[in-house]
Protein backbone atom coordinates (compact mmCIF):
# COMPACT_ATOMS: atom_id res chain seq x y z
CA UNK A 1 0.00 0.00 0.00
CA UNK A 2 2.80 2.26 -0.38
CA UNK A 3 1.63 3.55 -4.10
CA UNK A 4 1.32 7.28 -4.65
CA UNK A 5 -1.67 8.35 -3.59
CA UNK A 6 -4.26 9.69 -6.52
CA UNK A 7 -2.88 7.41 -8.85
CA UNK A 8 -5.30 4.75 -10.35
CA UNK A 9 -5.84 1.68 -8.33
CA UNK A 10 -9.39 0.61 -10.87
CA UNK A 11 -9.98 1.28 -14.05
CA UNK A 12 -13.73 -0.16 -15.14
CA UNK A 13 -14.38 0.09 -18.51
CA UNK A 14 -17.41 -0.27 -20.62
CA UNK A 15 -19.00 -2.88 -18.23
CA UNK A 16 -22.57 -4.82 -19.08
CA UNK A 17 -24.42 -7.50 -16.73
CA UNK A 18 -27.45 -8.71 -17.64
CA UNK A 19 -29.96 -11.02 -15.52
CA UNK A 20 -30.93 -13.69 -17.70
CA UNK A 21 -33.73 -14.91 -15.47
CA UNK A 22 -36.18 -14.64 -18.17
CA UNK A 23 -35.65 -14.82 -22.34
CA UNK A 24 -35.69 -11.08 -21.64
CA UNK A 25 -32.67 -10.46 -19.46
CA UNK A 26 -32.62 -7.46 -17.55
CA UNK A 27 -30.02 -4.95 -18.57
CA UNK A 28 -28.84 -3.98 -14.86
CA UNK A 29 -25.51 -2.37 -15.79
CA UNK A 30 -25.23 -0.82 -19.22
CA UNK A 31 -21.73 0.48 -19.99
CA UNK A 32 -20.17 1.78 -17.12
CA UNK A 33 -16.99 3.48 -16.61
CA UNK A 34 -15.23 4.53 -13.69
CA UNK A 35 -11.70 5.38 -11.84
CA UNK A 36 -11.11 4.84 -8.67
CA UNK A 37 -7.88 6.48 -7.79
CA UNK A 38 -5.92 5.14 -4.71
CA UNK A 39 -6.46 7.08 -1.08
CA UNK A 40 -9.97 7.93 -3.05
CA UNK A 41 -13.49 7.93 -1.62
CA UNK A 42 -15.80 6.64 -4.64
CA UNK A 43 -19.77 7.05 -3.64
CA UNK A 44 -22.01 5.68 -6.12
CA UNK A 45 -25.55 7.10 -5.66
CA UNK A 46 -28.83 6.24 -6.99
CA UNK A 47 -32.29 5.16 -6.21
CA UNK A 48 -32.83 1.98 -5.86
CA UNK A 49 -33.02 -0.67 -8.62
CA UNK A 50 -30.65 1.65 -10.76
CA UNK A 51 -28.01 -0.82 -10.61
CA UNK A 52 -25.32 -0.22 -7.93
CA UNK A 53 -25.47 -3.41 -6.11
CA UNK A 54 -24.83 -5.04 -9.58
CA UNK A 55 -22.29 -2.80 -10.48
CA UNK A 56 -20.14 -3.48 -7.67
CA UNK A 57 -20.75 -7.02 -7.26
CA UNK A 58 -19.64 -7.46 -11.06
CA UNK A 59 -16.40 -5.60 -10.15
CA UNK A 60 -15.19 -7.83 -7.29
CA UNK A 61 -16.91 -10.86 -9.18
CA UNK A 62 -19.25 -11.72 -6.66
CA UNK A 63 -22.26 -11.62 -8.66
CA UNK A 64 -24.91 -14.22 -8.49
CA UNK A 65 -26.44 -16.49 -11.07
CA UNK A 66 -28.69 -15.24 -12.69
CA UNK A 67 -26.22 -12.30 -13.31
CA UNK A 68 -23.58 -12.52 -16.04
CA UNK A 69 -20.66 -9.80 -17.18
CA UNK A 70 -21.31 -9.80 -20.65
CA UNK A 71 -18.81 -7.47 -21.72
CA UNK A 72 -15.91 -4.64 -20.00
CA UNK A 73 -13.02 -4.79 -18.34
CA UNK A 74 -12.31 -4.18 -14.75
CA UNK A 75 -8.31 -3.24 -14.49
CA UNK A 76 -6.76 -3.97 -10.58
CA UNK A 77 -3.50 -1.50 -11.32
CA UNK A 78 -0.34 -2.36 -9.20
CA UNK A 79 1.81 0.03 -7.22
CA UNK A 80 3.10 2.29 -9.72
CA UNK A 81 1.33 1.13 -12.34
CA UNK A 82 2.85 -2.23 -13.45
CA UNK A 83 0.96 -5.74 -12.87
CA UNK A 84 -2.52 -4.48 -14.44
CA UNK A 85 -4.64 -6.90 -13.83
CA UNK A 86 -8.10 -8.04 -15.05
CA UNK A 87 -10.63 -8.91 -12.76
CA UNK A 88 -12.93 -10.40 -14.88
CA UNK A 89 -10.50 -12.31 -16.98
CA UNK A 90 -9.09 -14.52 -13.39
CA UNK A 91 -9.37 -17.72 -12.65
CA UNK A 92 -11.56 -18.61 -8.67
CA UNK A 93 -8.13 -19.46 -8.17
CA UNK A 94 -6.49 -15.91 -8.90
CA UNK A 95 -9.33 -14.17 -6.94
CA UNK A 96 -9.12 -16.46 -3.91
CA UNK A 97 -5.62 -14.41 -3.52
CA UNK A 98 -7.08 -11.30 -4.31
CA UNK A 99 -10.14 -11.36 -1.58
CA UNK A 100 -9.35 -10.12 1.38
CA UNK A 101 -5.59 -9.09 0.34
CA UNK A 102 -6.26 -6.33 -2.04
CA UNK A 103 -10.10 -6.03 -2.21
CA UNK A 104 -13.05 -6.52 0.48
CA UNK A 105 -16.94 -5.90 0.54
CA UNK A 106 -18.73 -4.59 3.70
CA UNK A 107 -22.74 -5.49 2.26
CA UNK A 108 -25.46 -3.78 3.83
CA UNK A 109 -26.55 -6.85 6.37
CA UNK A 110 -23.64 -7.72 8.52
CA UNK A 111 -25.36 -10.11 9.65
CA UNK A 112 -25.06 -12.12 5.93
CA UNK A 113 -21.18 -11.22 6.29
CA UNK A 114 -20.58 -12.81 9.88
CA UNK A 115 -21.18 -16.78 10.21
CA UNK A 116 -24.20 -16.97 13.12
CA UNK A 117 -22.64 -20.19 14.12
CA UNK A 118 -18.67 -19.41 15.00
CA UNK A 119 -17.28 -16.71 17.30
CA UNK A 120 -16.17 -13.40 16.24
CA UNK A 121 -12.49 -14.44 17.20
CA UNK A 122 -13.11 -17.39 15.39
CA UNK A 123 -14.18 -15.90 12.26
CA UNK A 124 -11.46 -13.06 12.23
CA UNK A 125 -8.80 -16.11 12.67
CA UNK A 126 -9.74 -18.26 9.77
CA UNK A 127 -9.11 -15.13 7.56
CA UNK A 128 -6.09 -14.14 9.35
CA UNK A 129 -4.89 -17.59 9.08
CA UNK A 130 -5.53 -18.14 5.72
CA UNK A 131 -4.23 -15.15 4.12
CA UNK A 132 -1.59 -14.14 6.44
CA UNK A 133 -0.19 -17.28 7.38
CA UNK A 134 -0.41 -16.05 10.97
CA UNK A 135 -0.26 -18.80 13.92
CA UNK A 136 -4.40 -19.42 16.14
CA UNK A 137 -2.51 -17.29 18.77
CA UNK A 138 -1.01 -14.55 16.84
CA UNK A 139 -4.81 -14.53 14.93
CA UNK A 140 -6.67 -14.01 17.78
CA UNK A 141 -4.25 -11.10 18.98
CA UNK A 142 -4.97 -9.43 15.67
CA UNK A 143 -7.87 -10.04 15.55
CA UNK A 144 -8.43 -8.30 19.29
CA UNK A 145 -6.23 -5.44 17.72
CA UNK A 146 -8.84 -5.13 14.98
CA UNK A 147 -11.86 -4.93 17.00
CA UNK A 148 -9.92 -2.28 18.96
CA UNK A 149 -9.62 -0.12 15.79
CA UNK A 150 -13.63 -0.10 15.71
CA UNK A 151 -13.97 0.55 19.26
CA UNK A 152 -15.00 -2.75 19.81
CA UNK A 153 -13.04 -4.36 22.90
CA UNK A 154 -10.97 -7.37 22.42
CA UNK A 155 -13.39 -9.57 24.75
CA UNK A 156 -16.34 -9.40 22.50
CA UNK A 157 -14.19 -11.96 20.25
CA UNK A 158 -16.06 -14.64 22.22
CA UNK A 159 -19.00 -13.03 21.06
CA UNK A 160 -21.35 -14.83 18.82
CA UNK A 161 -22.63 -12.14 16.07
CA UNK A 162 -26.58 -12.18 17.39
CA UNK A 163 -24.64 -11.43 20.84
CA UNK A 164 -23.77 -7.97 19.43
CA UNK A 165 -25.65 -5.01 18.59
CA UNK A 166 -26.56 -4.19 14.81
CA UNK A 167 -23.89 -1.26 15.39
CA UNK A 168 -21.27 -2.98 16.72
CA UNK A 169 -21.82 -5.81 14.22
CA UNK A 170 -21.46 -3.73 11.42
CA UNK A 171 -18.03 -2.38 12.91
CA UNK A 172 -16.89 -6.24 13.21
CA UNK A 173 -17.31 -6.65 9.58
CA UNK A 174 -15.84 -3.34 8.66
CA UNK A 175 -13.14 -4.48 11.14
CA UNK A 176 -12.93 -7.66 9.27
CA UNK A 177 -12.72 -5.94 5.92
CA UNK A 178 -9.66 -4.63 7.00
CA UNK A 179 -7.87 -7.39 8.24
CA UNK A 180 -5.61 -7.87 5.31
CA UNK A 181 -5.28 -4.57 4.82
CA UNK A 182 -6.98 -4.53 1.72
CA UNK A 183 -6.20 -1.47 -1.32
CA UNK A 184 -10.15 -1.58 -2.18
CA UNK A 185 -12.85 -1.91 0.73
CA UNK A 186 -16.25 -1.66 -1.44
CA UNK A 187 -19.39 -0.93 0.89
CA UNK A 188 -22.61 -1.47 -0.01
CA UNK A 189 -25.34 0.68 2.09
CA UNK A 190 -22.94 -0.24 5.12
CA UNK A 191 -25.30 2.12 7.47
CA UNK A 192 -28.45 1.70 6.67
CA UNK A 193 -29.49 -0.89 9.31
CA UNK A 194 -28.30 1.46 12.00
CA UNK A 195 -29.53 4.67 13.79
CA UNK A 196 -28.21 7.82 12.66
CA UNK A 197 -26.10 8.38 15.66
CA UNK A 198 -24.18 4.94 15.05
CA UNK A 199 -23.99 5.70 11.40
CA UNK A 200 -22.11 8.86 11.25
CA UNK A 201 -19.80 7.23 14.20
CA UNK A 202 -19.30 4.43 11.87
CA UNK A 203 -18.42 6.72 9.10
CA UNK A 204 -15.99 8.69 10.84
CA UNK A 205 -13.90 5.61 11.78
CA UNK A 206 -14.25 4.73 8.38
CA UNK A 207 -12.72 8.19 7.68
CA UNK A 208 -9.82 7.73 10.59
CA UNK A 209 -8.90 4.24 9.30
CA UNK A 210 -8.91 5.67 5.24
CA UNK A 211 -6.34 7.69 6.55
CA UNK A 212 -4.39 6.03 9.01
CA UNK A 213 -4.54 3.00 6.26
CA UNK A 214 -4.20 4.42 3.00
CA UNK A 215 -6.95 2.20 1.22
CA UNK A 216 -9.56 3.53 -1.28
CA UNK A 217 -13.44 3.36 -0.45
CA UNK A 218 -16.42 2.50 -3.32
CA UNK A 219 -19.38 3.16 -1.08
CA UNK A 220 -22.52 2.81 -2.39
CA UNK A 221 -26.02 4.78 -1.09
CA UNK A 222 -28.86 6.09 -2.20
CA UNK A 223 -28.29 9.21 -0.02
CA UNK A 224 -26.94 11.95 -1.85
CA UNK A 225 -26.55 13.82 1.17
CA UNK A 226 -24.30 11.66 2.70
CA UNK A 227 -22.16 10.75 0.28
CA UNK A 228 -21.68 15.03 -0.21
CA UNK A 229 -20.02 14.77 2.89
CA UNK A 230 -17.81 11.47 3.12
CA UNK A 231 -17.11 10.87 -0.70
CA UNK A 232 -14.26 12.40 -2.20
CA UNK A 233 -15.76 11.86 -5.99
CA UNK A 234 -19.22 11.17 -6.60
CA UNK A 235 -21.03 8.99 -9.51
CA UNK A 236 -24.46 9.33 -10.32
CA UNK A 237 -25.97 5.55 -11.72
CA UNK A 238 -29.11 5.83 -13.27
CA UNK A 239 -31.08 2.60 -14.93
CA UNK A 240 -27.93 0.96 -15.41
CA UNK A 241 -25.55 4.12 -16.26
CA UNK A 242 -23.27 6.61 -14.93
CA UNK A 243 -25.09 10.06 -15.62
CA UNK A 244 -22.84 12.67 -13.93
CA UNK A 245 -19.48 12.57 -11.93
CA UNK A 246 -17.96 15.10 -10.20
CA UNK A 247 -16.48 16.37 -6.40
CA UNK A 248 -19.19 16.42 -4.04
CA UNK A 249 -19.31 20.57 -3.45
CA UNK A 250 -19.65 20.85 -7.54
CA UNK A 251 -22.31 18.40 -7.41
CA UNK A 252 -24.37 19.70 -4.82
CA UNK A 253 -23.62 23.96 -5.37
CA UNK A 254 -23.77 23.15 -9.32
CA UNK A 255 -25.74 19.59 -10.63
CA UNK A 256 -25.94 19.58 -13.94
CA UNK A 257 -27.97 16.10 -14.85
CA UNK A 258 -31.66 16.90 -13.85
CA UNK A 259 -31.63 13.45 -11.96
CA UNK A 260 -29.03 14.84 -9.65
CA UNK A 261 -30.77 17.49 -9.27
CA UNK A 262 -33.90 15.50 -8.06
CA UNK A 263 -31.29 13.64 -5.71
CA UNK A 264 -30.01 16.71 -3.98
CA UNK A 265 -33.88 17.71 -3.53
CA UNK A 266 -34.96 14.19 -1.98
CA UNK A 267 -32.64 13.90 0.69
CA UNK A 268 -32.39 16.86 3.88
CA UNK A 269 -28.51 18.24 3.83
CA UNK A 270 -26.73 16.98 6.95
CA UNK A 271 -25.76 20.49 7.88
CA UNK A 272 -26.16 24.03 6.63
CA UNK A 273 -29.60 25.29 5.26
CA UNK A 274 -32.84 23.23 6.06
CA UNK A 275 -34.64 22.85 2.44
CA UNK A 276 -38.05 21.60 1.87
CA UNK A 277 -37.38 17.95 0.77
CA UNK A 278 -39.26 17.35 -2.62
CA UNK A 279 -39.56 13.71 -3.08
CA UNK A 280 -38.37 12.70 -7.70
CA UNK A 281 -41.98 11.73 -9.27
CA UNK A 282 -42.74 8.41 -10.57
CA UNK A 283 -39.83 5.33 -10.61
CA UNK A 284 -36.76 4.22 -12.09
CA UNK A 285 -37.28 2.33 -15.22
CA UNK A 286 -37.60 -1.38 -15.30
CA UNK A 287 -34.32 -2.73 -16.92
CA UNK A 288 -35.84 -5.51 -19.06
CA UNK A 289 -36.62 -2.66 -21.91
CA UNK A 290 -35.01 0.80 -20.71
CA UNK A 291 -36.76 3.54 -22.21
CA UNK A 292 -34.74 4.93 -25.51
CA UNK A 293 -32.56 8.03 -25.72
CA UNK A 294 -31.59 9.67 -21.97
CA UNK A 295 -33.45 6.42 -19.62
CA UNK A 296 -34.33 9.66 -17.09
CA UNK A 297 -36.46 11.69 -20.31
CA UNK A 298 -39.96 10.18 -18.87
CA UNK A 299 -39.39 12.03 -15.67
CA UNK A 300 -37.69 14.95 -16.55
CA UNK A 301 -39.70 18.32 -16.14
CA UNK A 302 -36.71 19.55 -18.73
CA UNK A 303 -36.60 17.30 -21.75
CA UNK A 304 -35.91 18.80 -25.20
CA UNK A 305 -36.88 16.97 -28.11
CA UNK A 306 -34.06 14.90 -28.55
CA UNK A 307 -33.88 13.16 -25.02
CA UNK A 308 -36.50 10.24 -25.79
CA UNK A 309 -34.87 9.57 -29.32
CA UNK A 310 -30.84 10.23 -28.58
CA UNK A 311 -28.92 9.11 -26.10
CA UNK A 312 -26.73 11.56 -24.79
CA UNK A 313 -23.07 10.59 -23.97
CA UNK A 314 -20.91 10.81 -20.94
CA UNK A 315 -19.14 14.43 -21.81
CA UNK A 316 -16.13 16.47 -19.81
CA UNK A 317 -17.19 19.50 -18.21
CA UNK A 318 -13.61 20.51 -17.83
CA UNK A 319 -11.16 20.67 -15.26
CA UNK A 320 -11.93 18.46 -12.12
CA UNK A 321 -15.81 19.25 -12.65
CA UNK A 322 -16.16 15.88 -13.58
CA UNK A 323 -18.75 14.38 -16.46
CA UNK A 324 -22.61 14.78 -17.32
CA UNK A 325 -24.56 12.83 -19.88
CA UNK A 326 -27.39 15.02 -21.10
CA UNK A 327 -28.95 16.61 -23.82
CA UNK A 328 -28.96 20.29 -22.07
CA UNK A 329 -24.55 20.04 -21.59
CA UNK A 330 -24.12 19.17 -25.14
CA UNK A 331 -21.00 21.54 -25.85
CA UNK A 332 -18.82 19.79 -22.76
CA UNK A 333 -14.99 18.26 -24.39
CA UNK A 334 -16.02 14.71 -25.30
CA UNK A 335 -14.37 11.81 -23.42
CA UNK A 336 -11.85 9.74 -24.56
CA UNK A 337 -13.97 6.78 -23.36
CA UNK A 338 -17.15 8.53 -25.30
CA UNK A 339 -14.87 8.80 -28.62
CA UNK A 340 -13.96 5.61 -28.30
CA UNK A 341 -17.06 4.27 -28.15
CA UNK A 342 -18.56 6.63 -30.74
CA UNK A 343 -16.07 5.03 -33.23
CA UNK A 344 -16.61 1.41 -32.54
CA UNK A 345 -20.55 2.44 -33.01
N1 LIG B 1 -31.51 -11.75 -9.09
C1 LIG B 1 -32.05 -10.86 -9.94
N2 LIG B 1 -32.78 -11.30 -11.00
C2 LIG B 1 -33.31 -10.43 -11.88
N3 LIG B 1 -33.18 -9.09 -11.81
C3 LIG B 1 -32.48 -8.60 -10.78
C4 LIG B 1 -31.88 -9.45 -9.80
N4 LIG B 1 -31.24 -8.67 -8.89
C5 LIG B 1 -31.44 -7.40 -9.29
N5 LIG B 1 -32.18 -7.34 -10.43
C6 LIG B 1 -32.59 -6.15 -11.18
O1 LIG B 1 -31.42 -5.46 -11.58
C7 LIG B 1 -31.64 -4.05 -11.52
C8 LIG B 1 -30.56 -3.42 -10.66
O2 LIG B 1 -30.69 -3.88 -9.33
P1 LIG B 1 -29.64 -3.53 -8.19
O3 LIG B 1 -30.01 -4.31 -6.96
O4 LIG B 1 -28.26 -3.68 -8.71
O5 LIG B 1 -29.94 -1.98 -7.96
P2 LIG B 1 -29.50 -1.08 -6.74
O6 LIG B 1 -29.34 0.30 -7.30
O7 LIG B 1 -28.33 -1.66 -6.04
O8 LIG B 1 -30.77 -1.15 -5.80
P3 LIG B 1 -30.81 -1.30 -4.20
O9 LIG B 1 -30.37 0.04 -3.67
O10 LIG B 1 -32.28 -1.58 -3.94
O11 LIG B 1 -29.91 -2.43 -3.83
C9 LIG B 1 -33.04 -3.86 -10.98
O12 LIG B 1 -33.90 -3.62 -12.08
C10 LIG B 1 -33.36 -5.18 -10.31
O13 LIG B 1 -34.74 -5.44 -10.35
Amino acid sequence: MSATPGTPLLTVRDLHVDYFDQENPVHAVRGVDLTLRRGETLGIVGESGCGKSTLVTAMTRLERPPAVTTAGSVILHGHDGADNTDILRLTERQLAALRWEKMAIVFQSAMNALNPVLRLGTQFADVLRKHRGLSKKAAWERAGELLGMVGIPADRLRSYAHELSGGMRQRATIALALACQPDLVVMDEPTTAVDVVMQRQILRQVARLKRELGFSVVFITHDLSLLIEIADRIAVMYAGKIVETGPPRRLYEDPRHPYTTALRGAFPPLHGERREITGIPGSPPGLRTPPPGCSFHPRCAQRLDACDREEPLLLRLGGEAGDVACHLHRNPATTPEAEDRHART
